[in-house]
C-alpha cells in the first residue's frame, strides 16, 4: 500500500485549487509504491499524479528531484514534468508535509520484460544521462558502497542471520567491493533505482521513467549496472536472462557508447548495485514489523544476483 495519509475530498479540492489545472473531478489512491503516498487525480483539464512525501526524502532534496524532472522533460526525455502552483512553486506544504503535482504519463510497468523492452530502456537511460549533464544542481550519492556497507555493519551479523542464515557473509563481500571500487568513471546525474516498476511502457516504447527520488550525481556506468541487476533476472534472482542483459547494454550504446574503462568496470559495478539493494532491503526488513501493510522485499533476491556476478563476470556482460 502506498497511501499513508487520508485526504478528504474537500481537502484535495482545496489543494488542487492552488494549481491552474481546472477543478478536481476525481482522485484515487494508488496501491503501488512504498515510500510516498500517491493519488491519481483527474481535473476538468487533465490527469495528474499527486505525491505526498512521507519517508526517506529530505525536504532539502526536493528542488533537486523536481528540478531534474523539469530539466529532463524540457529536453524531451520520457519523464513527467512537475506542475508548478499559481505562485510558481514546484512543491507546497500541506499539513506539515510536502506535496507535488506531477504530470501523469500513460503506460504499464512490465512484469516480465522482453529483450526489445530492455533495449528501449537502455536507450532511455543513456538519453537521460546525456540530457542531465548540464543540470545545474548537485546531489551526492548517500548510498555509495561505503554507505551501504555501513548500513549492513550497523544491522550486525546476528540480526542479518535472523532474516536468513546465509546473509551475514555479505558484510565481508561488501568490504571487498569498497576496496576495489573504481573511482574515475564518467559522471552525470543518475537515476540509481531504474527497476521495471519505475518504467512505464507502451508495448516496446518507453512512455515514462518515474521515481527519481534516489537520483544523484554518479558514474553513468553504475546506473547501467543497477538497471542490469534490476532487469535481467527473475524477481528472486535465481534465473539470469542473458538476452535481456545484452539488449539493455546494446540499447544504451545506441545512444551513448561506453568507454573501455566503463565496460571493464561493469561486473564490479553490478556487485556494488547488489550490495546497495541487499543493504536497503535488510535495513527495511528489520525496521518493518512483519504485520505492517507494506510488503517487505527480500534481501536474498539480490544476494543471489551478487553471487551470479561474482561467479560469472565474463557471462554477465558478454
Ligand atoms: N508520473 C506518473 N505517471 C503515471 N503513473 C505514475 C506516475 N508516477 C507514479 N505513478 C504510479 O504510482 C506508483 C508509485 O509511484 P512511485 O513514485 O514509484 O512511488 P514510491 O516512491 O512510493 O515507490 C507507480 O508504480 C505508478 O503506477
Ligand atoms: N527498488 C528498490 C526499492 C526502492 O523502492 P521504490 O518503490 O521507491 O522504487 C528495491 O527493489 O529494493
Amino acid at each position: 500500500m502506498a497511501v499513508y495519509t487520508f485526504l478528504g475530498a474537500e481537502e484535495l479540492a482545496g489543494l488542487i485549487a492552488h494549481y491552474d489545472v481546472g477543478e478536481l473531478v476525481s482522485a484515487k489512491g494508488i496501491a503501488e509504491g512504498v515510500s510516498n503516498s500517491n493519488w491519481i487525480v483527474d481535473t476538468a483539464k487533465a490527469r495528474f499524479i499527486l505525491t505526498m512525501y512521507e519517508r526517506r526524502i529530505e525536504l532539502g532534496d526536493l528542488p533537486f528531484f523536481l528540478g531534474l524532472l523539469d530539466h529532463l522533460a524540457a529536453k524531451k526525455c520520457p519523464v513527467p514534468a512537475t506542475v508548478h502552483d499559481r505562485s510558481g512553486k514546484a512543491y507546497r506544504s500541506h499539513d506539515g508535509k510536502a506535496v507535488a503535482l506531477i504530470e501523469f504519463l500513460p503506460g504499464i510497468s512490465p512484469a516480465e520484460p522482453t529483450p526489445a523492452q530492455a533495449r528501449a530502456v537502455g536507450a532511455a537511460l543513456a538519453q537521460i544521462h546525456i540530457a542531465a549533464m548540464d543540470f545545474g544542481r548537485q546531489r551526492e550519492n548517500d548510498l555509495a558502497p561505503e554507505d551501504t556497507l555501513a548500513i549492513l555493519e550497523k544491522c550486525g551479523a546476528d540480526a542479518l542471520a535472523k532474516i536468513d542464515p546465509r546473509l551475514p557473509r555479505v558484510i565481508d563481500m561488501g568490504r571487498n567491493i569498497t576496496e576495489t571500487w573504481p573511482g574515475d568513471l564518467p559522471q552525470s546525474v543518475i537515476h540509481s533505482d531504474l527497476f521495471p516498476d519505475n518504467v512505464l511502457m507502451m508495448g516496446e516504447t518507453v512512455s515514462g521513467l518515474i521515481d527519481f527520488y534516489f537520483a544523484c550525481n554518479g558514474a553513468m556506468a553504475y546506473d547501467l549496472a543497477v538497471t542490469h541487476a534490476a532487469w535481467c533476472f527473475d524477481r528472486t534472482g535465481k534465473r539470469f536472462g542473458a538476452a535481456i542483459g545484452q539488449a539493455l547494454v546494446e540499447g544504451y550504446e545506441t545512444v551513448r557508447p561506453l568507454e573501455g574503462s566503463e565496460r571493464q568496470a561493469l561486473p564490479i559495478l553490478a556487485q556494488g548495485a547488489c550490495l546497495r539493494f541487499v543493504a536497503s532491503r535488510a535495513e527495511d526488513w528489520l525496521d518493518t514489523p512483519a504485520d505492517a501493510l507494506v510488503t517487505r522485499k527480500d534481501p536474498m533476491d539480490f544476494v543471489r544476483r551478487w553471487d551470479f556476478y561474482v561467479e560469472n563476470a565474463d557471462k554477465a556482460f558478454a
